[in-house]
């Protein structure tokens, strides 16, 4: 099968998966994750965890990974190296913030200078897969000078960028208070030119129509995050209202608002929270197997305008690929006595990193891993 996009995970926030998983996002960001960030200025912890989350993901057939790393630029741009060492196909956000309660911040003056070292020096090492992505945190933890920046940066060296939007109706709350001259949420992002047909923003429950209309006129595209919308209590998005409104969508495991890395996972949650939405409301049309197992893989290539080179087998694209054992000796899945074509969902809903047993990126074997070049 083609290999999955995670179009939004933290790879920084792998260390702590699944053991933080009792409160809402503002106050899980506070008491978690800035004091578990903060740690990644340490080289040798950085090292530590981005290694793991690198070698979990691939095991788990994520062949292209969007990941946010955190404030620090050299420990950001060690992952990137970690990426490319073991082959993955990925974006590298360095996150920017200049506004936070605690001390896990920069100036604006250190988000801006650091940004461009860091896009400079991922740029210069010339991996062919792995590329960095402008990363302001989300709307809250940035003020306006910072965003105007930061939007600036990406037209000029035509980059990615990756954000957060709309998790949870405090944030939204808070987002008006700090910018009362937008006019939602998106407005502020698209204000500041963060919105482009490069731009993948995560969750993205509570937008409105006339924010979608938004999203589909610039091309900016969305991360669903079920397993974090449920975990910390932050919504239920709405796929099908999003893909009525023609914006484009990929599936994101959010690692550690999720507790698991894995994009199988993701899928079953995406599953899931379209039939919850069909319990709410029998005239929601519920997502098929089929569309989900889309969105897990050339889905995600759209949303990160990566579909000319991967997502699906189309002649001359990269094998980005997986050779999954639907029951191989000792995994999960003893038998599955069905018409052929319903095997692979069968797969997908029972299976784990047992059934993956070769993973390819760009037509290289990945795992079983290779050894990392020597340095
Ligand atoms: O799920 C989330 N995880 C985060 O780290 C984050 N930061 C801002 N908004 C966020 N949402
Ligand atoms: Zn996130």
């Amino acid at each position: 099968m083609p290999g999955m996009v995670d179009t939004h995970i933290h790879a920084p926030q792998y260390s702590y998966t699944g053991t933080a998983m009792d409160l809402p996002l503002l106050q899980w960001l506070n008491t978690y994750t800035f004091p578990v960030e903060s740690r990644f200025k340490d080289l040798k912890f950085a090292h530590r965890v981005y290694t793991e989350v690198v070698k979990r993901t691939l095991k788990n057939g994520t062949t292209t990974a969007c990941y946010f790393a955190t404030i620090h630029t050299d420990a950001s741009l060690l992952l990137g190296k970690i990426a490319n060492d073991f082959g993955q196909r990925a974006f590298v956000g360095k996150v920017c913030m200049d506004r936070n309660k605690s001390d896990y911040k920069e100036t604006t003056q250190e988000c801006q200078k650091e940004t461009c070292r860091f896009i400079a020096e991922l740029l210069n090492k010339k991996y062919p897969l792995v590329k960095p992505v402008v990363t302001p945190r989300f709307a809250p933890s940035c003020t306006g000078d910072l965003l105007g920046q930061l939007g600036a940066i990406a037209r000029k060296n035509n980059l990615h960028i990756q954000s957060h939007i709309s998790e949870n109706v405090d944030e939204v709350k808070l987002v008006k208070e700090l910018f009362p001259e937008s006019k939602s949420y998106t407005d502020v992002y698209h204000k500041y030119n963060l919105l482009t047909d490069k731009t993948v923003m995560a969750h993205g429950c509570h937008l409105t129509d006339e924010e979608l209309t938004l999203f589909s006129e610039t091309g900016a595209s969305l991360s669903h995050c079920p397993n974090s919308n449920i975990s910390l209590c932050s919504g239920l998005l709405n796929v099908r209202n999003v893909l009525k409104h023609k914006v484009k969508l990929g599936l994101g495991t959010d690692v550690a608002g999720g507790y698991s890395a894995s994009m199988l996972d993701a899928v079953r949650r995406t599953l899931d929270t379209s039939k919850v939405l069909t319990i709410q409301n029998p005239k929601h049309q519920a997502l098929t197997f089929d569309e989900v197992f889309r969105l897990a893989t050339l889905g995600g290539s759209q949303a990160l305008f990566l579909d000319d080179q991967t997502g699906n087998f189309e002649v001359g694209k990269d094998f980005d690929a997986l050779r999954v054992n639907v029951a191989p000796p000792g995994g999960p899945i003893d038998l599955i006595l069905c018409d052929k074509p319903k095997v692979g969902s069968g797969a997908l809903y029972k299976g784990d990193d047992r059934n993956i047993v070769e993973v390819f990126v760009a037509g290289r074997k990945v795992v079983p891993f290779m050894e990392p070049a020597a340095e």
